[in-house]
C-alpha cells in the first residue's frame, strides 16, 4: 500500500564554514520499507536517528532529495478528483500546538471535515458527524464547546484523534502521539487506536522511541539507527532481532541473551497482554 524507495533526506548545516558549495547534513540515507493495508508499522529509533523526518517525507510535507514514495503504486500526491478516501492523515506529539487554542473542539473538527467535503465534492451535516467522531473517540458530545486548555492531556489527544478521524483517511500517522501522556493515559489512547484502527480498517504507522508501545500496538518494526534502517521485522518475532541498536532496546526490556527462545516469545506475549 505504501512503499518508500529509496529515500534519501539531507539539511543545509548552519554556521557553515565554507567559502563555496554548501555543508549538508545527511539525515536519512536509503531508506526502503513497505507497509501492507491493515498493518500497524512501527518506526523506532533514539532521538535524532531521522524519525520525524521520515515522518514528514511519508506524509507529504518534505521532499526528499532522491527517492520515492508510492502509495498503491502511484506516487503519493497524485490522487484523482473525487477520491473518497484521503491518503494520510497526522496526530502529532505536541497536542497542545498542534491544535489552534482559539479553536473549539467544534472548529477543530470542523476544519477536517472541511476539508473532507472539498475533496470528495460533498455536503456534511457537520454537527451529526462531530458528534458521532466525539462518541467515536470516547469523549462527551458537550466538550463541542469547550476550548483545548479546557481539556486534558489525554482528552485533547482523543479530540486530536477524531480530528485525524475526519478527513476520512486511508492511513494515520502518528508521530510520536502518546508520548507526553501519562502511562496510564497512553494504555487507554492505545487501546482506543487498536478499536479505531479494527472498526475503520486503517493503515497506521507509528513514530517512536518507546519499544514497548510498538510490541503493544504493532504488527511489524522498523529499527532507524543514523537515518538508515537498521532491520525491519514483524513484532511476533521482534526477539530475534539481530542488528547492536535494536538488542540494545530488546535488552533493555528483557534479558533476551539469557532466555530461550520460549521466554522470549513468553515475555513479548506479556508485553502484548499488559
Ligand atoms: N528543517 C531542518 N533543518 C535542519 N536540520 C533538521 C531539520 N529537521 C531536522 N533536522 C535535523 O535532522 C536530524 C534528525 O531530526 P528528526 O527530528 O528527524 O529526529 P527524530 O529521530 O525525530 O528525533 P526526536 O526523537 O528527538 O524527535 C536532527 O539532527 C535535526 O537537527
Amino acid at each position: 500500500m505504501i512503499k518508500a524507495e529509496h529515500i534519501y533526506v539531507s539539511f543545509k548545516k548552519e554556521n557553515q564554514t565554507r567559502l563555496w558549495g554548501v555543508d549538508r547534513q545527511q539525515v536519512l540515507t536509503d531508506v526502503s520499507f513497505e507497509v501492507k493495508k491493515g498493518e500497524c508499522l512501527g518506526i523506532l529509533g533514539e532521538s535524532g536517528s531521522g524519525k520525524s523526518t521520515l515522518g514528514r517525507v511519508i506524509c507529504g510535507l518534505l521532499k526528499p532529495d532522491k527517492g520515492h514514495l508510492l502509495f498503491h503504486g502511484e506516487p503519493m500526491g497524485k490522487r484523482k478528483k473525487g477520491e473518497k478516501k484521503a491518503v494520510i492523515s497526522v496526530v502529532f506529539q505536541d497536542y497542545t500546538t498542534s491544535a489552534n487554542p482559539r479553536f473549539t473542539v467544534r472548529g477543530l473538527i470542523g476544519e477536517g471535515l472541511r476539508a473532507r467535503e472539498r475533496r470528495e465534492g460533498i455536503s456534511l451535516n457537520k454537527e451529526k458527524e462531530i458528534d458521532e467522531l466525539l462518541e467515536f473517540v470516547g469523549l462527551c458530545t458537550s466538550y463541542k464547546e469547550r476550548l483545548p486548555h479546557e481539556l486534558s492531556g489525554g482528552q485533547l489527544q482523543r479530540v486530536c484523534i477524531a480530528r485525524a478521524l475526519a478527513v476520512n483517511p486511508e492511513v494515520i500517522l502518528f508521530d510520536e502521539a502518546i508520548s507526553s501522556l501519562d502511562a496510564h493515559t497512553q494504555v487507554q489512547i492505545m487501546d482506543l487506536l487498536k478499536q479505531i484502527q479494527k472498526d475503520k480498517e486503517l493503515t497506521y504507522i507509528f513514530i517512536t522511541h518507546d519499544l514497548t508501545s510498538v510490541t503493544y500496538l504493532c504488527t511489524h518494526v522498523l529499527f532507524l539507527y543514523q537515518g538508515q534502517v537498521a532491520e525491519m521485522r514483524s513484532v511476533e518475532i521482534i526477539g530475534q532481532a539481530s542488528h547492536p541498536y535494536a538488542r540494545k532496546l530488546l535488552n533493555a526490556i528483557f534479558d533476551v541473551e539469557a532466555m530461550g527462545e520460549e521466554e522470549i516469545l513468553q515475555q513479548e506475549e506479556l508485553l502484548c497482554a499488559t
